[in-house]
């Protein structure tokens, strides 16, 4: 076997000989006839190359061949021409002329054009015979048989003209890459011989890698300012939405006060004056009324604020009210009632064995005479069920028996009839959490006399309050009894609400927009929270409106108004003990005011299910668990 020492770009006669024995075997010439994908053939050819004894790659075997058809071809026109000098051109004449004789006519095109990598129709660009040995010999100075030797530079297949001036004869031409001896020697006169040294030294397929690098390098540093360019736009947006924020919040700040200014002249002066609320972020949702057009969503809303001035709740200057629009989280898009829900959630106190009886509540209802004793019981009961630990219910001696027939569940009081009532009923006021003034407790003077002065007293020890029914025909005749207590909440039917608005600003209310009612019925009472009851319930405290539509049934039995007010009444206390600053800054009563509307619709609906038209509200009551539970614990 040969030993191979023509690594590199140097094949000796020998390798080239063997190489063109290999390459003119018929299978071989065969193959490459009209294959234009042929670099599996010249796989073949090197393998076979090897046997012999000669490492070369494929791709050189394929390049060395394309050389020696294009020395062949140069040979064969300048033999023409140039009076047999061909030999000086293509040593191997013979044995190509032998070879290719037998295959079709090669178009002289082919040889120079570039081709598809590792293909025949190639590019291989190389600098044959004595010039091109020269130069090798100078960079190098390896040549191990200098007489037999080419010098061989092999380039990449990719396409990349070279233009090289070359001379036939006497004809000059500039061509693409080529080699003939004539046009050596003029290269040698016309061009210094350090170009070629140089070319020698820098193949193009070190350029074409330089130029690769230099793309990949490019591209990276353009992906670089990219990232650049992205990031320093994010920190101008956050920039300029901080200083939004800011603008808004100071705006927020501004209308705040001008608007407590003006609920203090359009209301009553309250001894417990309305405590600073932080204002949360505002979003255009379903249930507001009025002045939703512009909004902004935070991801703080505890610490967001922003306030608008939305509408001008009453013609007067004086008088002038804000509506803030509250948003929590995304809902703008669910509607403020799922956060509202949240909020209820987060006020129901976890149930613990570490609890001693009493600790979740201990609510009393003011009500309950000869003519309505079902009211005290469905209120007092469905305060119970809700989860206070005790109810109290202080009504009539009359009245007494028949409630606590009705369950033993309840303490009954028959003392508000009794003429030392209020002394009766304050002895216990230290141990309530809150009051639930007004159902089944009719109109007699005397007892309204006494829910007053009731109504006082809790106020004094900041109890929670809830009127409904009877209590807000009190109210309606002296709005002062509850005017500005902040811990107090009207639920008024259509009926009672009309009763109320006209009691407060003496004229009709416009019943075509029931939320600005509501509003100005806040307002005019000192931003009391203010239910109005209904196919919607309407819940405002002249500062933002929400309303509760959960779904309930067409069923309207008397009573649902107790169970609505007795479970305010708990919930009440569980707002207004909450830690939770949302709820706090919220309004603990708005809070309060939808869980009752929620769970009191959802008893409804459930028990409409089981019972269709003959639902009672004992039926509702049934359903408080489940309700409950459903709602705010799930
Ligand atoms: N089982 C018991 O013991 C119960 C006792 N209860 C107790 O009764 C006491 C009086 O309460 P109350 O609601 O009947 O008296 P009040 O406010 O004068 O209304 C009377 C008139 O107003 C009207 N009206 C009512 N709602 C309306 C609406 N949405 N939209 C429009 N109109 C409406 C209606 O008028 P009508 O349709 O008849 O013309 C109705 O007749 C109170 O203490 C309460 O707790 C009740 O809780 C029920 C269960
Ligand atoms: N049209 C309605 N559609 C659905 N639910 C309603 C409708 N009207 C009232 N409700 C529900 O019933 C609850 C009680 O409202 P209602 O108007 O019956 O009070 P009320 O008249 O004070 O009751 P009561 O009979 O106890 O005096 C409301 O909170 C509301 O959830």
């Amino acid at each position: 076997m040969h030993a191979n020492t023509t690594r590199g770009f140097l094949w000796s006669d020998v390798e080239t000989r063997t190489l063109l024995n290999i390459w003119g075997e018929q299978d071989i010439q065969t193959a490459l006839d009209g294959n234009f994908r042929n670099s599996f053939v010249y796989r073949d050819v090197a393998r076979r190359l090897g046997v012999m004894g000669f490492e070369r790659t494929p791709e050189q075997c394929r390049v060395r061949i394309k050389s020696l058809k294009r020395q062949y071809l140069l040979a064969k026109e300048g033999n023409l021409r140039n009076n047999g000098q061909y030999h000086k051109i293509c040593k191997f004449y013979d044995t190509m002329e032998r070879i290719l004789s037998n295959r079709p006519a090669i178009d002289p095109q082919e040889l120079m054009d570039s081709g598809a990598g590792g293909e025949e129709p190639g590019d291989g660009v190389e600098e044959d015979g004595e010039d091109a040995q020269d130069a090798y010999s100078e960079s190098t100075g390896e040549c191990p048989v200098p007489a037999e030797t080419e010098v061989k530079l092999e380039y990449p297949s990719i396409p990349i003209p070279i233009p090289v001036k070359v001379t036939v004869g006497n004809n000059s031409a500039s061509v693409r890459p080529n080699n003939s001896s004539q046009p050596t020697s003029n290269l040698s006169s016309s061009r210094p011989k350090r170009t070629r040294k140089r070319r020698a030294n820098f193949p193009m397929e070190k350029l074409m890698e330089q130029f690769l690098e230099q793309s990949a390098q490019a591209e990276e540093s353009f992906y670089r300012m990219e990232e650049q360019r992205l990031q320093a736009e994010d920190r101008r947006r956050e920039a300029e939405h901080a200083r939004e924020l800011h603008m808004l919040q100071m705006l927020g700040q501004m209308f705040s006060n001008i608007s407590s200014a003006s609920h203090g002249s359009a209301a009553a002066p309250s001894r417990t004056a309305p405590p600073a609320r932080v204002p949360v972020c505002t979003s255009a949702s379903p249930t507001c009324t009025r002045g939703q057009s512009s909004h902004l969503r935070h991801p703080s809303p505890q610490a967001d604020c922003v306030t608008q001035q939305s509408q001008l709740l009453n013609t007067d200057p004086q008088a002038l009210a804000f509506e803030r629009y509250y948003s929590f989280g995304s809902s703008a898009h669910r509607g403020m009632g799922d956060d509202f829900l949240s909020l209820v959630k987060s006020i129901v106190p976890p149930l613990s064995s570490k609890k001693h009886k009493g600790q979740d509540g201990r609510i009393g209802i003011i009500g309950g005479c000869q003519e309505y004793t079902g009211a005290p019981y469905f209120a007092a009961i469905s305060a119970l069920k809700v989860g206070a630990d005790l109810s109290h219910v202080f009504c009539t001696r009359d009245a007494a028996t028949v409630i606590k027939s009705y369950s033993p569940e309840l303490i009954v009081h028959p003392v508000l009839d009794s003429p030392n009532a209020v002394e009766e009923i304050e002895k216990w006021l230290p141990r309530l959490h809150g009051l639930v003034v007004g159902p089944g407790l009719g109109r007699e003077d005397s007892l309204l006399k006494t829910a007053k002065e009731v109504i006082e007293k809790s106020k004094a020890r900041d109890i929670p309050i809830v009127i409904d029914a009877d209590g807000l025909w009190l109210v309606s005749q002296q709005p002062s009894v509850i005017q500005g207590y902040q811990k107090g909440i009207l639920t008024p039917n259509f009926m009672e609400f009309t009763r109320l608005y006209e009691a407060l600003h003496h004229e009709p209310m416009d019943s075509s927009d029931h939320q600005r009612s509501a509003m100005q019925l806040s307002v005019a009472m000192g931003n009391l929270t203010v239910v109005l009851k209904g196919e919607q319930d309407v819940i405002t405290d002249g500062n933002k409106v929400i309303s509760c539509s959960v779904e309930g049934s067409g069923r309207r039995c008397g009573g649902q108004g107790d169970l609505l007010s007795g479970s305010m009444g708990v919930l009440a206390h569980w707002a207004y003990t909450s830690s939770t600053g949302m709820v706090k800054s919220v309004n603990p009563a708005m809070v309060a005011a939808f869980g009752a509307c929620s769970l009191t619709r959802q008893c409804n609906s459930q028990a409409f299910h089981r019972h269709g038209r003959s639902t009672t509200t004992s039926d509702m009551i049934q359903e408080i668990g489940s309700a409950f539970k459903k709602l705010f614990e799930s």
